[in-house]
């Protein structure tokens, strides 16, 4: 558990992620435009409402202008009243506008952002199971979460606001060029220094964001990891070292926010610096047109509105950037993560799996989680239709992976996994789960009641099939004594419910849907004798008249097996039922003698060959 963990080296993941930010960032606009086609009208109504919003804006100056130049000397009480309620009209507009166009953006940020959320979180169940074993679930929420809410000011806000600002900004210059082109050159010289930093700002603000992004899910992914692991940090008094960790991750997330927003800090100032010149330059040339009797009095102050509306949006331009910066860190996030391809991929030509007899084949098989690391080792193992297989060995030496390898979960580096001699790797993924059930260690419940629970291996089953099929396995007892029998919440993962009852649920969903080859990953907790007993009796019915193999931890099971394996080092090493291998006084036979010495029967083979 990586909770317990200190600092490690980057997986291959978080390596593949800082390497492919460049080449992302070249196609990104191509790939966010279509995000916007399902609401591409309403963005277009909050540009053309953001474009009258931009005349509105420009009728004050031309009525401020007027006023002074033609109803000041002599005083024109009409011509006043009539500029006073056209600069009324616009305010009035500006607040009737203001509210549709917001309508409309949250409109069209709802939806986008829903449909990103639905492709992210299709994308996230559609990757392997390789994949959420290497990644961290905080890192994998994070980017479905947060950085899709990132999203949405770069792709609803900016561009009407960028075309907004685009438009003031040439309107201006049209309109200052109109009264004197001399303003407007003087202008000029401010632009080149503007445009300068403004990219210089871009560059450095995108990749300080990125590291915000970056930072931020990783004290989500703790955070996640501790409430998963809660009770084994509890048990082993981590929880100081868990918290330090924890501050240590918020540290480095305030250090990368904090150095973003200084960096993007000072170029307000610097902006802001840049227009206070720009006015003393309008002011200067000015004053002189009107010395010089060039310019009127009322022409210099329409000049000094349109050098506001000039320069403001040069400025409003590095807010635009930081949040498309900002953005576009997500984004390229988002896309790594939905490029990321499923390791195992169905043929296109996969074909449907019949019903079959139940017989597997582990064909010389090896298998390693990382190349340089095997774990099965040309392994050849055959199961006839209707045997039961127990497998046995000590901890971490491949029984587990052997599940995962016939339900492929993972694929295999060399040989092939064989059902009825269907190689897996080209039969459709569903008809081979339809037929091959699994039940494992961890007992997963979904939220909801045990009925709910059950009905997930047979939707349209009634509430009577499905307590049938618990009374067939003769779960039915135990589970009508919960507190509300049948219709008992079992909680977050089926946590309110005890391991073997857990188990019990688990056996009736799989006897529901009725698999013809069942595995089992047997849970290793113990539980009291009576309660063995009834899983014993469920697991007996259960695998009957079905190929089962069982990775077992309980003696019951494996001296009721037809044969039992013994895998070690990821090969198997014998073969044969109980009383050959107690004969063979190998492995099995050790492992048998230590535990049957051992005081506690309920204790596993694993844990007595510890002892
Ligand atoms: N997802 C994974 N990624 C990398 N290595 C893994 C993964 N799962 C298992 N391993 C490694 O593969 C080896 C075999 O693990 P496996 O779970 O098959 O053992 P096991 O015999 O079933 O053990 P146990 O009896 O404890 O369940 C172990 O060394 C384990 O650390």
């Amino acid at each position: 558990m990586n909770v317990l963990a200190g600092d490690r080296p980057l997986s291959d993941l978080e390596l593949e992620e800082k390497l492919a930010n460049k080449a992302l960032d070249r196609g990104m606009v191509r790939r966010l435009l279509p995000l916007l086609h399902p609401v591409r009208r309403l963005v277009a109504a909050v540009i053309a409402i953001e474009l009258v919003q931009v005349l509105a804006i420009f009728a004050r100056p031309l009525l401020i202008g007027l006023v002074i130049d033609r109803a000041l000397q002599p005083f024109d009480a009409g011509l006043v009243a009539i500029a006073c309620a056209g600069l009324a009209g616009t305010w009035a507009l500006r607040f009737a506008l203001g509210g549709l166009s917001q309508y409309f953006a949250g409109s069209a940020a709802t939806e986008l952002l829903n449909t990103i959320r639905s492709r992210v979180f299709a994308h996230v169940q559609s990757l392997s199971v390789g994949y959420f074993d290497r990644t961290k679930a905080g890192r994998i929420i994070s980017r479905a979460d947060r950085d899709v809410d990132t999203l949405e000011p770069m792709l609803i806000q900016c561009p009407p606001q960028l075309l907004s600002a685009v438009l003031r900004l040439v309107l201006a210059a049209a309109l200052l060029w109109a009264i004197a082109p001399v303003l407007l050159f003087g202008l000029a010289l401010v632009v080149p220094v503007l445009l300068l930093a403004t990219i210089a700002f871009k560059r450095l603000a995108q990749r300080s964001w990125g590291r915000v992004a970056e930072n931020r899910s990783r004290f989500t992914a703790h955070l996640v990891e501790t409430v998963a692991g809660v009770r084994l940090i509890k048990q082993v008094g981590r929880e100081a070292e868990n918290l330090a960790r924890y501050r240590g991750l918020l540290r480095d997330f305030n250090t990368s926010l904090i150095a973003g927003s200084a960096r993007s800090g000072w170029f307000a100032p610097f902006t802001g610096l840049l227009t206070t010149a720009g006015l003393a330059l309008t002011l200067v040339i000015g004053g002189r047109g009107i010395a010089l009797g060039t310019l009127t009095l009322g022409e210099l102050t329409q000049s000094l509105f349109y050098v506001f509306l000039f320069l403001g949006p040069l400025q409003e331009f590095g807010d635009l950037f930081e949040r498309f910066a900002n953005g576009s860190a997500c984004a390229q996030r988002i896309f790594l993560l939905l490029d990321t391809e499923p390791e195992i991929r169905e043929l296109p030509a996969a074909i449907e799996l019949p019903r079959l007899r139940g017989e597997i084949h582990f064909r010389n098989i090896g298998f390693g989680y990382h190349p340089a690391r095997p774990v099965i080792r040309d392994l050849d193992l055959r199961v006839a239709p209707g045997e039961m297989l127990a497998i046995v060995g000590p901890t971490g030496h491949g029984k587990s992976t052997l599940v995962q390898l016939l339900t492929r979960f993972y694929d295999v580096d060399s040989g092939a996994v064989l059902v009825d001699g269907h190689d897996i790797r080209n039969v459709s993924e569903a008809s081979l789960r339809k037929q091959v059930g699994v039940v494992l260690q961890d007992n997963v419940l979904f939220g909801g009641t045990v009925l709910d629970n059950l009905r997930l291996a047979r939707p349209g089953a009634s509430d009577a099939e499905l307590i049938d099929a618990a009374r067939a396995l003769d779960a039915d007892e135990v589970l009508r004594a919960l507190p509300h029998g049948y219709l008992t919440a079992v909680g977050p993962l089926g946590a309110n419910l005890s391991q073997g009852q857990r188990q019990l649920v688990c056996f009736v969903r799989a006897y529901l849907a009725d698999p013809v080859i069942l595995v089992l990953d047997e849970a290793t907790s113990a539980v009291d004798i009576s309660t063995e007993r009834r899983i014993q009796a469920a697991l007996r019915r259960l695998c009957h008249g079905r190929t089962s193999m069982i990775i077992a931890h309980r003696l019951a099971t494996i001296r009721d097996a037809d044969r039992i394996a013994v895998i070690r080092d990821g090969a198997i090493v014998e073969l044969g039922h109980h009383a050959q291998l107690l004969a063979r006084r190998g492995i099995y036979a050790d492992l048998w003698r230590v535990y049957d010495d051992a005081a506690g029967r309920s204790r596993s083979p694993e844990q007595a060959s510890a002892l």
